[in-house]
């Protein structure tokens, strides 16, 4: 028997009259990595954010770790890694101070946060960076910093919303690398991003959102199965009904003329 660690029981959220998730369900296994995709603006993101407790106002039901998330103080989000799309970091903090204070916020104690960061940053190859303000950082080292400071904690659950955001290649193999080693010691993955190679690759599982609704849930051989197409772009093409994007590339060449 697999493990369900998260669940999302018809879940839906308006944003001022405008409904944006119209009846979500989905279960997560124990050591899943799972591919959370959409086209710009489907709802992804609001849906993680009412996971992690950021986004209220929403109906249905959110359990995570057997508990629904209405009926706890939050002490689930000690157990959670996040990546957000767009991260606010203290730019006026070094790397270190920034670690410990994350550290610290997930209960670890200094000694631990300072050891991690340090051995953290080393292998992500930033270590000269450890006193330096994050306001200096190139946007890769600052991808960096923030992956760090999702799993400085050992979570048992990542959100990721495009982790690799401004890594270089060699930083990609890593993390690709990483997130398998994380689901084979049974983390789970939840991964939102539109790089269609990477979630085709990496996810055990790819979940499509359309039109607020999970229109799509299996492994990229059964999407492809019952689809009449070949890569996970072009599924997603197919699924979205969008066919028309040559067109409108042509109608932007001429709109600058
Ligand atoms: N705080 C907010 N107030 C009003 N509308 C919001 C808010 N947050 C999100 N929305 C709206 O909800 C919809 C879904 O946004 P969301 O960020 O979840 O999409 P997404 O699937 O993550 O998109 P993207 O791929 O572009 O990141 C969008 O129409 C967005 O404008």
């Amino acid at each position: 028997m697999y493990e369900i660690i998260l669940e999302l029981r018809n879940l839906k959220k308006q944003f001022g009259g405008k409904e944006v998730l119209k009846g979500v369900d989905l279960q997560v296994k124990r050591g899943e990595i799972i591919g959370y995709i959409g086209a710009n603006g489907a709802g992804k993101s609001t849906t993680v954010k009412i996971m992690l407790g950021i986004v209220d106002g929403y109906e249905g039901d959110v359990i995570i770790f057997d508990k629904n998330i209405k009926n706890t103080k939050g002490e689930y989000k000690k157990k959670i890694g996040y990546v957000p799309e767009v991260s606010d970091v203290y730019e006026s903090l070094t790397a270190m101070e920034y670690l410990n204070f994350i550290g610290q916020l997930y209960d670890l104690d200094l000694d631990t946060s300072t050891i991690k960061a340090k051995e953290l940053m080393s292998l992500f190859g930033i270590e000269d960076y450890l006193n330096a303000r994050i306001s200096t950082f190139s946007k890769g080292m600052r991808q960096k910093l923030i992956l760090i400071s999702s799993i400085i904690h050992n979570p048992d659950i990542l959100f990721l919303d495009e982790p690799l955001s401004g890594l270089d290649a060699n930083s990609v193999m890593i993390v690709k690398e990483l997130l398998e080693i994380f689901a084979k010691e049974g983390k789970t993955i939840f991964y939102s991003s539109h790089i269609m190679d990477v979630v085709e690759k990496i996810s055990h599982r790819i979940v499509l959102l359309n039109n607020g609704k999970i229109v799509a849930d299996g492994s990229f051989k059964e999407l492809k199965e019952n689809s009449h197409e070949g890569s996970l772009e072009e599924i997603f093409n197919e699924m979205t009904g969008f066919n028309n994007h040559k067109e409108i590339a042509d109608k932007i060449a001429m709109a600058i003329k």
